[in-house]
């Protein structure tokens, strides 16, 4: 693909890579507060505001609310690894974990609107002549592979549908 598309496609995976990375200090925040890993309303608070801003940005709702839902799932699967083994370990309470409220949440709701605008990229992107495979090989390159890759290919299921 152009150039400019290999570069929008690479920032799409950047993103998803940065949401990602924020998994762990969710599951070390809910480690010590004892909450559960599943918010549903706060899962579906943020799909219908997404709902709202991608249909703006011309974006399939579908298509969004999809790739939202794998990126909550995405991150719940490392939340629940890692607590399965903080469990077998009989790890104690984190000495200074983060505050969800304050300082996790805050910084996935900075990187919402960003996803946002990547997706309408990749929405055009879609039909350009080679951008799957791009996207395929990229993907290996910028986004972990923590616990052998799931969480990663659960990511990306929705981008890679998209592009065949
Ligand atoms: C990240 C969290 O854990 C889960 C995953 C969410 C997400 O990826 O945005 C939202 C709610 C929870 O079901 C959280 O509680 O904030």
């Amino acid at each position: 693909p152009p150039e400019q598309d290999q570069a929008a496609i690479d920032h799409m995976l950047q993103l998803v890579d940065e949401r990602l990375e924020v998994a762990p200090l969710v599951a070390q925040s809910k480690w010590n507060s004892g909450a559960a890993i599943e918010a549903p309303e706060r899962e579906a608070q943020i799909l219908e505001s997404v709902a709202e801003e991608a249909v703006a940005a011309g974006i399939d709702e579908g298509f969004a609310r999809d790739f939202f839902q794998q990126q909550f799932e995405a991150s719940k699967q490392i939340q629940r690894r890692l607590h399965l083994q903080w469990t077998q370990e009989g790890r104690p309470p984190f000495a200074d974990p983060p505050d969800l409220g304050e300082e996790v949440r805050p910084v996935l709701d900075r990187l919402t609107p960003q996803l946002i605008e990547a997706l309408a990229e990749m929405q055009r992107i879609a039909e350009v002549e080679g951008a799957g495979h791009y996207l395929r090989q990229r993907a290996e390159v910028l986004v972990s592979d923590d616990f052998d890759g799931g969480p990663r290919s659960v990511a990306l299921r929705p981008l890679m549908d998209r592009m065949p």
